[in-house]
């Protein structure tokens, strides 16, 4: 079995869970609250600016013009394609996406990108591949799984998110998994022990960042912003 096909096997629980998580549920039912669809997007667009920022750190560290391309060709996907989705929930909410930028952090969100962040920054390409993975893996499987059980018209809510997700290929995850298992070759079991490790924290993380949404998490205690 590949390496690809052991992670995934490996965190198959998780992927469960995240697959039944109420925010998931609640973009197919299409009865999410405007403040989860809010908090998602101020929390999610942080998100991808950190995760262009990470590509950006691959690319410091590739030794080949494809992977350099691999890596380029995401931070343009990121900026011109994965806005329809923040869109689309910040129609539902009513809101603009321009009034949801350059909010703080909340700690699941903070804590999932330190995590990418020290990974990138202390390890090579194979240890980015994986702790990124979890990122464009979960999605593709999240929208193939609703756009089959659901079969949004255009009056769903969120048809807009769920095509968008569920309506390509697997695209970057195979090119990613493809690259993955051909550097895997020349790691050692204890190497490819390490980045079972990060993968399987991102895929908890992906989890932790929905339930980050819906429940509103914030840091437990408010402090005043100065005057
Ligand atoms: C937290 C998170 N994970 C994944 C994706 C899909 N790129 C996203 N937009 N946000």
């Amino acid at each position: 079995m590949s390496f690809s096909k052991q992670l995934r096997q490996e965190a198959d629980s998780i992927f469960e869970a995240i697959f039944a998580h109420p925010f998931v549920r609640g973009i197919a039912n299409g009865d999410l609250q405007a403040e989860q669809l809010i908090h998602y997007v101020k929390q999610d667009f942080e998100y991808l600016n950190s995760f262009m920022q990470i590509y950006g750190t691959a690319i410091s560290k590739c030794d080949n013009r494809k992977d350099m391309q691999m890596f380029n060709e995401q931070i343009s996907f990121v900026l011109h394609s994965e806005i329809h989705p923040h869109n689309n929930f910040c129609e539902v909410a009513g809101v603009t996406y321009e009034q949801l930028q350059g909010f703080p952090l909340s700690p699941s969100a903070h804590h999932y990108i330190r995590h990418m962040l020290t990974v990138a920054q202390s390890g090579g390409i194979p240890d980015i591949l994986a702790v990124l993975l979890p990122c464009p893996w979960t999605y593709a499987e999240i929208g193939k799984r609703l756009l089959e059980e659901v079969k949004p018209d255009s009056s769903h809510p969120f048809h807009d998110w769920i095509r968008f997700y569920g309506g390509g290929s697997m695209g970057i995850t195979d090119t990613f998994c493809e690259r993955l298992d051909e550097l895997a070759e020349s790691l050692s079991e204890q190497q490819k022990q390490k980045l079972t490790e990060y993968f399987l924290i991102s895929c908890h993380m992906e989890y932790k960042f929905w339930d980050m949404a819906y429940t509103l998490e914030d840091w437990p205690v408010k402090i005043e912003a100065k005057a």
